[in-house]
């Protein structure tokens, strides 16, 4: 007999959340809408067209849904993860980053029978990563390169009076750790935190943040060495539609995520 749908609520229709809702509306086998937070309610049904679930605030999600995923600013991840954690549900964040700032949530989420599912985002090679963590890593770096238009704003770049206007040449902004490097940067750096999380963790893990306007794509790459293997691996991801800070591919591969949890075959580490 077939398994129930699981229910996914989703928090933050934006360029991540929009698109995640707006597949799970035009169906995934094993999956199902179930909730929105949002704060336009009627951006959202016409956004969502056909959905004729309820509307709650961020914290109510895990209160009927068996996965909450976070699409939110950076600064609301607490509102929708700690409580979804207590409801013993399976959280997917996006704002990835904030997990460094919120750690004690891991250990919350072993107490509750919680879990917490970080996708890989607009990064690649995880698998890669988590299957050489197995064995001994050496080191890992990143490399993030972004359209100066996608780093304009960040807590860094604000705080230490850097201009990106009209910037000819490559301006490295940050070098440093992953610990050190996000909280300049919680809109750009959450493939950075969830490389480190896959790894050898945010101290050793090692960053530069670029900001450069010979790039069209936020671009990516990583360098691992280990014991097992040395690989290098670089995504190019078109700025979204919506938020030039953010990939497309992350939302896919949010959807990814999703449908790993129901799918009788899965595939990769
Ligand atoms: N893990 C990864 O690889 C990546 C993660 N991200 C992160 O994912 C998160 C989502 O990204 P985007 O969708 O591009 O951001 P976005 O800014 O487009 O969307 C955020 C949405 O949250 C909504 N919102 C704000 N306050 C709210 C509230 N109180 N209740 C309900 N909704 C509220 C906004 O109206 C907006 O629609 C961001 O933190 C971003 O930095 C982005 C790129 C890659
Ligand atoms: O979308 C990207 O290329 C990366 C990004 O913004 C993030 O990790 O927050």
């Amino acid at each position: 007999m077939a398994e129930r749908e699981l229910t996914v609520g989703v928090a933050g229709l934006g360029g991540v959340g929009a698109r995640v809702a707006q597949a799970l509306l035009a169906g995934i086998p094993g999956l199902a809408l179930g909730a929105i937070s949002v704060r336009d309610g009627a951006r959202a049904r016409a956004l969502l067209a056909g959905f004729e679930g309820p509307i709650v605030a961020p914290e109510a999600l895990g209160e009927t849904c068996d996965i909450v995923l976070e699409g939110l600013p950076p600064a609301l991840f607490r509102t929708v993860a700690e409580p979804a954690l207590d409801q013993g549900r399976t959280f997917m964040p996006l704002s990835v980053g904030q997990l460094l700032e919120h750690w004690d949530l891991v250990e919350r989420a072993r107490e509750r029978g919680a879990r917490i599912l970080v996708p890989t985002g607009a990064l690649i090679g995880l698998d890669a990563v988590r299957a050489a963590r197995e064995g001994t890593i050496e080191s890992v770096s990143m490399v993030t390169r972004k359209p100066p238009a996608g780093l304009a704003g960040a807590p860094h770049v604000v705080a230490n009076g850097i201009s990106l206007d009209g910037l000819s040449e490559p301006l490295l902004l940050f070098s440093g750790s992953v610990r050190e490097g996000v909280p300049g940067f919680p809109a750009n750096l959450n493939v950075a935190a969830a490389l480190s999380l896959a790894g050898i963790g945010p101290d050793r893990t090692r960053l530069e943040v670029w900001a450069d306007p010979g790039v069209t794509r936020n671009t990516h790459t990583i360098e691992v060495e280990a014991d097992a293997a040395r690989f290098t691996m670089t995504i190019e991801n078109v700025p979204s539609e919506t938020n030039p800070r953010t990939g497309r591919i992350t939302a896919l591969s949010a959807i990814a995520a999703l449908r790993r949890l129901v799918d009788p075959l899965v595939v990769g580490t």
